[in-house]
């Protein structure tokens, strides 16, 4: 998969170079290239921002300088490209999200900062048949939007085959069966008076699946009864009779 970032902070996008993210690029899973919007610029300010049409607070990014940088951005390569735009405004990301973008070629992010982007420069997109995706991470407002891309470009990524270790790992991921993930635990067996559930000290894996499945059961119905009104109404029973 190729990404591409375009962003007036470049260095903001440093940590995808880390680590898993940093193995995947070095293995050749993953290509991430981070552009510098002002690099489309002509003015000696490099002005990336003007006062907003119909007045209010903040400024807006301009059209001119988007249209150069995502034009020539979106061109080369020349591949299939979703163009993801993260902002406030947009419809959730969600595992689903990230599960549907793992598929595909090549993902282009636009950082918006301030007020957000001409919406201009998104019509014109749409119109030359480019794919849009405004997206949310959650419900709060941020700065920018390269927080927002390190945390899609990370939950995608770690989707591609062969950047996770253990493939089964992102199969048992939390919402993959549209529950949350329940407790884990490792050495030692007891820690401070604290003991590992004995199920899981046990060698009855079907015994081992049950509980663990209660536990995801318990905790959604707990922390997230949205997803378990989502998966039905014998997903609650099942919770009720799992506590
Ligand atoms: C500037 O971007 C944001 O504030 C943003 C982007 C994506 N998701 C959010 N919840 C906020």
């Amino acid at each position: 998969m190729r990404i591409d970032v375009v962003t007036i902070f470049p260095s903001y996008l440093q940590p995808l170079r880390e680590a898993l993210l940093g193995r995947a690029i070095d293995r050749g899973l993953l290509e991430v290239a981070v552009h510098d919007l002002r690099d489309w610029t002509h003015d000696v300010h490099q002005a990336v921002d003007d006062s907003p049409y119909g007045g209010g607070p903040g400024m807006v990014m301009r059209p001119q300088v988007w249209g150069e940088a995502l034009d020539d951005v979106l061109a080369t390569p020349d591949l299939p490209a979703r163009l993801v735009v993260p902002t406030p405004a947009g419809r959730p990301f969600t595992q689903a999200t990230a599960h549907a973008w793992a598929a595909e070629e090549r993902l282009v992010f636009a950082c918006g900062r301030y007020e957000g982007i001409d919406e201009r420069v998104l019509l014109d997109a749409r119109a030359r048949g480019i794919t849009v995706d405004e997206v949310s991470i959650g419900d709060y407002v941020l700065v920018g939007g390269e927080v927002a891309v390190l945390v899609m470009v990370e939950a995608v990524a770690r989707l591609l085959p062969g950047v996770l270790g253990n493939p089964r790992s992102a199969a048992e991921d939390s919402f993959s069966d549209g529950l949350l993930e329940g407790p884990s635990y490792t050495r030692p067996e007891v820690w401070r008076e604290l003991a590992v559930p004995d199920v899981l000290r046990g060698g009855n894996h079907a015994a081992i699946a049950r509980w663990r499945r209660d536990r995801a059961l318990e905790r959604t119905r707990d922390r997230r009864p949205d997803l378990l009104d989502a998966l039905g109404p014998d997903a609650l029973d099942a919770a009720d009779r799992a506590a």
